[in-house]
């Protein structure tokens, strides 16, 4: 292990604003169902615990009953539909640049996500942010998802290094490097609810553009 700091992100409302193509993916599926669609905002609301509870709360919304073997049923049809390139998912401004720097400044990164693996490896080859990121965890890595610490803490030790920071958008991704114990960089441009205020962090930005210097910043303050 290392003492360096490594970088780990979060990827929907993070590093790509996927929240169309789920969208489009969820009502896909409610019209081949005969069930009223679900609005954007909607589908936003419901991306950060991973698909299976994204289509929970899908079926709560249309107003079925909670049922297993329809809920496996309808993932089913969903995952069909997310298992295609990205469409309408879009890389947040500034998020190649920022990676590029970052890269330069020698820090190892990784990603931790909630997503399914193979949406998850389709879209970091689509966009080329698969060499960037030495490490991944997704919704299957490990028995347990963010909020639990445990795909975040296993991140870290892939990456071989003695801390990390976080960065995500959503209250799953303060959650989850709180009880990892590793400090947290919140984007105000992603899936929130909550005010920035009320969400735990250290560090906070709104354009990627912004990120490397945050690190900077950080880096300084811990060796201080
Ligand atoms: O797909 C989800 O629900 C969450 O994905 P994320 O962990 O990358 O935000």
């Amino acid at each position: 292990m290392t003492a360096q700091t490594a970088l780990i992100f979060d990827l929907d409302g993070t590093l790509i604003d996927s929240a169309p193509d789920l969208h489009h993916a969820a009502n896909t599926v409610l019209r081949h169902e005969n069930l009223p669609e679900i609005s954007f905002e909607q589908a936003r609301s419901f991306i950060g615990k991973g698909a299976p509870v994204l289509i929970s709360r899908v079926m709560q919304a249309v107003g079925l009953p909670e049922d297993p073997a329809e809920h496996a049923r309808l993932l089913a049809l969903f995952m069909r539909e997310y298992d295609k390139p990205p469409a309408l998912t879009r890389l947040y401004p500034g998020v190649m640049d920022a990676l590029a720097r970052l890269r330069a400044m020698g820090l190892p990164m990784g990603l931790c996500t909630n997503k399914p693996a193979s949406p998850t490896h389709i879209a970091l080859d689509h966009f080329g942010l698969a060499p960037f990121l030495s490490a991944v965890a997704c919704a299957e890595t490990l028995p347990q998802r963010k909020p639990d610490p445990a795909p975040l803490r296993h991140v870290l030790a892939e990456l071989g290094t003695a801390s990390a920071l976080y960065v995500g958008d959503s209250e799953v991704d303060a959650e989850t490097a709180q009880r990892a114990g590793l400090p947290f960089a919140l984007f105000t441009e992603g899936y929130r609810h909550t005010a920035v205020a009320d969400l735990p962090h250290a560090h906070v930005f709104d354009h990627f553009d912004a990120l490397p210097d945050l690190v900077a910043r950080h880096l300084r303050e811990r060796a201080a």
